[in-house]
């Protein structure tokens, strides 16, 4: 790593500016960190850096929303502290991302800190969403905390992982009912977690020599997995919809969890889907694959489906969103499992690889439009930014936005090869230059990144999500309190 690019004035020269609605072939010019003109040609003196971009897209610079760096998950920690996952991001094109703060012993004020302290040295802007792993009046009372002082606007719910950070129904909805109150988000990892552990229990406690013969049955138990993340899913909407309030559901990997969705919002219901890019991409045959190192690696949670949940998935993303659910172990980790794959480390990479994979499967296979890539991958129309309140400083190249940009040559192609990935991947469409925080920290393939040059970026709550939500009421809030002194029976009557 080098030194951070320093210009602090730019002029990106040339180039098809492009937001989520609307592109132009214009210059973009840029001051101190945000973007203070975009018009269609702009003279500057010799103090000011010009970049030429004719011929390419300038494009704001992507927001990952769904990360795990330094993150210490089943009985390890992942390989990429802050600075290192958000360098490749960066190289990616990728310059703010939205992580996720497990509390410590139980507390979110304890958990936040530990994040905190893990962001300090940061290369690039950053925010936090907070796992909610179990609920009591203090935990209540934190998530307020966090709404209210710390910036945060979105609580993580897993519906998975029992014995570890799984919350049952009950506690569910009062989450929901608390992050309703404080116009936060309710996000969901969508899984049955008693019926997964159930079947991990009962089975395929061998991976090694046995693999070939488990085989069969492990995808047996895979398949009945995708009934298991479409339940869990439609349970989380219906229990939303019941105190309703919006609800975004994490790394959606299957059709049936994607139907649920899509049936929730035709009804009018408002709840996001995130596809990941491991499930864009990929499909399960990698976890057959004879060589445990490869097959350990596309182990995540939901699982990677079979081929046809991709497509659907890709099909999908016209009206969402794209995350990574980043969240990276090497090999060695991987291994933890080889005699129990129960113990394999879950989680995939792509923080580096999301933006050229959406392009390339996406854009070049013309399936969406440029101006709807920059609406997927960072957010302005109602995606990302918008969903977590942070539009227009992030996700739009307009006056008074940060100046986090990039600049992607259509008529560029190369290969991802590094020796992590399980295949060479031709990809069409290169981000050439990355400016974060208006300085350029990816150029001529080479990193310009220095410690704590990135931010945390707060994000309020009650975005639009939350606009107008109560004229819609629901059954929760037409309930009549409880009676005091009444008997049950005159309480139902005046009901
Ligand atoms: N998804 C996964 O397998 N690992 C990361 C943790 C999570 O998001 O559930
Ligand atoms: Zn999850
Ligand atoms: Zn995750």
């Amino acid at each position: 790593f080098c030194d951070a690019g320093t210009s602090s004035k730019l002029l990106i020269k040339g180039g098809t500016v492009v937001n989520a609605h609307h592109q132009q072939v214009a210059d973009v010019y840029v001051e101190d960190g945000i973007i203070v003109s975009i018009k269609s040609t702009i003279m500057v003196g010799d103090e000011v850096t010009v970049i030429d971009a004719t011929g390419k897209f300038v494009m704001p610079g992507g927001t990952d929303p769904h990360t795990h760096l330094e993150f210490e998950f089943m009985g390890t920690e992942t390989v990429d502290g802050f600075f290192g996952g958000q360098a490749a991001a960066l190289a990616g094109g990728t310059t703010m991302h939205i992580d996720f703060v497990i509390p410590r012993k139980g507390s979110l004020t304890a958990g936040i800190e530990a994040y905190e302290k893990k962001a300090r040295k940061s290369c690039m802007d950053y925010g936090f969403h907070i796992a909610i792993t179990k609920w009591d009046e203090t935990m209540s009372r934190e998530m307020e905390l966090m709404v209210k002082e710390k910036g945060t606007n979105s609580f993580k719910f897993f519906m998975a992982y029992k014995g570890a950070l799984m919350i049952n129904d009950e506690f569910l909805l009062e989450g929901f009912k608390k992050c309703k109150s404080l116009g936060a988000l309710a996000m969901v990892h969508a899984e049955n977690g008693d019926a997964v552990d159930e079947g991990q229990k009962k089975n395929y406690r061998t991976w090694n020599n046995w693999y070939v013969i488990i085989l069969n049955t492990c995808y047996d138990f895979l398949c009945c997995v995708i009934l298991l993340e479409g339940e869990a899913t439609a349970r989380a909407i219906h229990l939303a919809d019941f105190v309703n309030t919006p609800l975004y559901v994490v790394h959606v990997m299957s059709i049936d969890a994607m139907e649920e969705i899509a049936k929730a919002r035709k009804s009018g219901q408002r709840v996001i889907g995130e596809p990941v890019a491991s499930g864009l991409a990929l499909d399960e045959s990698w976890l057959w694959h004879p060589d445990f190192e490869t097959a350990a690696k596309q182990v995540m949670s939901p699982p990677i489906r079979k081929r046809g949940h991709d497509k659907a998935l890709q099909a999908s993303l016209s009206t969402g969103l794209v995350g990574t659910d980043r969240c990276a172990f090497n090999s060695t980790q991987k291994a933890l499992g080889i005699d129990d794959f129960q113990k394999i480390p879950n989680g995939v990479n792509g923080i580096e690889e999301r933006m050229h994979l959406v392009w390339d499967i996406m854009v070049e296979s013309v399936q969406i439009s440029v101006t709807d890539y920059v609406r997927l991958t960072s957010t302005n129309g109602c995606q990302n930014a918008r969903i977590f309140n942070i539009c227009p400083r992030k996700g739009a190249i307009l006056p008074g936005s940060d100046a986090d940009i990039i600049i992607l040559n259509p008529n560029s192609s190369f290969e991802i090869t590094a020796k992590s990935h399980h295949s060479k991947l031709d990809t069409n469409g290169k981000v050439e230059v990355t400016i974060a925080g208006g300085r350029v920290v990816w150029e001529n393939n080479e990193l310009k990144v220095a410690h704590g040059t990135g931010r945390y970026i707060k994000m309020p709550p009650f975005s639009y999500l939350s606009d107008g939500i109560d004229k819609k009421g629901c059954l929760l809030s037409k309930l009549p309190p409880s009676p005091s002194g009444e008997s049950q029976i005159q309480h139902l009557k005046s009901f």
